[in-house]
């Protein structure tokens, strides 16, 4: 055995609560662990889709190993297993799985969202089956942001009974959609509806982009990848052009509202459900894309940490571990903090999403706008939060850190898209103001919203926490697990109140003295939370295959595992 595996089995040896008992505390219960567990079995035991490292592949190398990993997951492995799409176990596939994420994770529920019962029927067996494989085109090369500046047009032709739907100008192109430069075959397209040159805004319309059988663009469609992008390269992010496309009728997502024959428009619900998907992705995607990251990050770096000897705390005695130093505690703890913290309070904002749809059922919207707030406000802080902490903990490996090798640099390169898409974060915290302060007039508006945003900040960290401490004392389990539990959500308080005590100074809230203190509990929490390090992150029970980090694996093997990797570098291919 290594020095490092010596290093981090003893390190084991002095946690002083039960690793198990919390694991199955963040997953939900121990059923969820065990049917969490039994999926990883099954898809790392299948070398057909088991996770492994991209690290060496070309970008293309990338995009057609995730493609043809996610075909077979859905065609060969949940037949052969016996799970259905909508099965408990698929919840904890989309972890494994490198491709489609938009198809599965936004086409789908949106075809759901906005489709009536009919079309649902006809489009959503195909879907399951990969049969049709969609994105949702809904950000344009001009807009994003601002929706009803949206220009793709769909114009309703009476005589054929048609949609027109044409891009007026390049900016009007659609642009970023996830799985839609060479993968998808259909969109599920926004565009400003528009009849006897009336504008009724933004509207969903099923389209089909390519040939089924060819997978050649249709006539009217022109359809690309827009090449590099800073992570997500198993994504094949897209661009689409309608020039003329002709669609029928029938293609108008019509739950919420419908075009009859004549060209009468009908409304069925609020004008406002056409943002819902919005809303829930924002509710969903926090915990898989951005928590779930910053975990697997601090799983990383605190084993690293454990084990990597560097430098002496007194003079002339043995090297200790990077972890012994309160300024690498003070980088790793708070964020094994936040991890836990915000993993909870995800999980209360998409229960209260999952209770608005059960309202929503029964025709009651009223709930919408405070959900919208909240994830709005939500998913700005905790994507924030989160990828700004998975940089820190990058950072705090040293060279390694900086190393394809780590692991770290692929997980933050997906983690920090989620500041961008569903919604731009600063765009999301100004929507969260505004529901929460109300709206001012534009100018009072326009001058107070660099305050606003902090406001906001303030007022998501503080649901946060107190979601969090109120869990915690509802929550049944052993002392020493309810311990560490209180020490993280304290730390996780403390320094987000030190990180601004110039706020609390200056509005009288906290007295220097007081600021003292707070810094000082933070220092006094990071010495009681450091012998359980090891624990509370082999508590997140993430495999080394879903890792896939030298630095980070369970075994602590840093040295043997980083020189194997190197030299499979296609450079090393030849001495010379
Ligand atoms: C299990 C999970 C599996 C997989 C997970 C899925 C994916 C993971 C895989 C890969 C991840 C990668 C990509 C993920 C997918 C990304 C997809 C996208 O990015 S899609 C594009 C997202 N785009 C946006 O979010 C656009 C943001 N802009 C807006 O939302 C709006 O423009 C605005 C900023 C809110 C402004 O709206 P508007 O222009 O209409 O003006 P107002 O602000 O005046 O609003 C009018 C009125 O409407 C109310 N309202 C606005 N938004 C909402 C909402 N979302 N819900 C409810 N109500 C809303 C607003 O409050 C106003 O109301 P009023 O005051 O008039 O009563
Ligand atoms: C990885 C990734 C995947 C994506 N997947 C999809 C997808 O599948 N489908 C899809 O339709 N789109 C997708 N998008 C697009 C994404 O939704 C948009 O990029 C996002 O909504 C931001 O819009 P924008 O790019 O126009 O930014 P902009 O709005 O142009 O933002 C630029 C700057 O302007 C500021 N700003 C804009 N408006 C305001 C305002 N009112 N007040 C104050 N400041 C403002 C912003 O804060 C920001 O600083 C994806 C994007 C990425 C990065």
């Amino acid at each position: 055995m290594s020095r490092e595996s010596r290093l981090l089995e003893k390190e084991r040896g002095q946690v002083n609560f039960n690793v198990e008992e919390l694991t199955n505390i963040y997953d939900g219960g121990a059923e969820e662990t065990k049917l969490r567990r039994k999926v990883a079995d099954v898809i790392q035991n299948d070398p057909e889709v088991r996770c492994k490292d991209i690290g060496m592949m070309t970008r293309e190398e990338r995009y057609i190993d995730g493609v043809r990993r996610c075909v077979y997951l859905y065609k060969v492995l949940l037949p052969r297993e016996g799970w259905t799409p909508v099965s408990k176990e698929v919840s904890h596939i989309l972890r494994f799985c490198m491709s489609f994420g938009v198809h599965a994770g936004v086409f789908i529920p949106c075809l759901l969202s906005f489709g009536s019962d009919e079309q649902i029927a006809k489009w959503l067996p195909l879907a399951m089956q990969f049969q049709i494989i969609g994105t949702y085109a809904q950000t344009e090369m001009g807009h994003g942001t601002f929706l009803r500046g949206l220009q793709t047009t769909a114009t309703y032709d009476k005589k054929n009974k048609e949609f027109v739907i044409n891009c007026p100008e390049i900016s009007a192109m659609k642009w970023w959609p996830g799985d839609l430069g060479k993968s998808a075959n259909h969109a599920l397209l926004m565009a400003q509806l528009v009849i006897d040159g009336k504008k009724y805004g933004m509207h969903p319309f099923m389209v089909q982009i390519r040939d089924l059988t060819t997978h050649m663009p249709l006539p009217g469609i022109t359809v690309g990848d827009i090449g590099n992008k800073v992570g997500f390269e198993t994504t094949d992010n897209g661009f689409l052009h309608l020039n003329q496309v002709r669609i029928p009728r029938e293609n108008l997502l019509c739950k919420n509202a419908e075009v009859k024959p004549n060209g009468t428009y009908l409304t069925k619900a609020s004008d406002k459900m056409v943002y819902g998907s919005m809303v829930r992705l924002r509710a969903i995607i926090l915990e898989s894309e951005a928590v779930s990251a910053l975990g697997k990050a601090c799983t990383i770096a605190v084993r690293y940490s454990l084990v990597r000897c560097q430098g002496e705390l007194e003079p002339g005695k043995p090297e200790v571990s990077v972890m012994e130093y309160m300024t690498q505690q003070k980088k790793l703890l708070p964020y094994v903090a936040m991890t836990y913290v915000t993993h909870f309070a995800c999980l209360k904002l998409s229960n209260q999403y999952n209770a608005f749809t059960r309202e929503m059922d029964n025709n009651d919207i009223s709930g919408l706008p405070e959900l919208h707030a909240l994830s709005a406000g939500m998913k700005a802080v905790v994507s924030e939060q989160c990828s700004d902490g998975i940089e820190i903990l990058r950072k705090s490996c040293g060279g390694h850190g900086y190393s394809n090798a780590s692991g770290i640099p692929i997980i933050w390169s997906s983690a920090v898209a989620c500041c961008t898409y569903e919604g731009e974060n600063t765009v999301m915290l100004l929507q969260c103001a505004r529901l929460v302060h109300g709206m001012a007039s534009y100018n009072a508006w326009n001058q107070s919203s660099v305050e606003l945003v902090n406001v906001v900040k303030a007022h998501i960290t503080q649901f946060i926490v107190t979601t969090f401490a109120s869990g915690i004392t509802e929550l049944e389990c052993t002392k020493p697990v309810k311990n560490v539990l209180q020490q993280l959500c304290a730390l996780y308080a403390l320094s987000c109140i030190n990180a601004s005590t110039g706020d609390f100074l200056k509005v009288g809230y906290l007295s220097p003295r007081q600021c003292d203190l707070a810094h000082e509990a933070e220092l006094e929490l990071l010495s009681c939370i450091r012998p359980n390090a090891v624990g509370l992150v082999d508590a997140f029970d993430f495999s080394d295959d879903l890792l896939q980090s030298c630095l980070g694996a369970y075994d602590g093997n840093v040295y043997e595992r980083l020189f194997a990797w190197a030299k499979k570098s296609p450079l090393n291919k030849t001495e010379v």
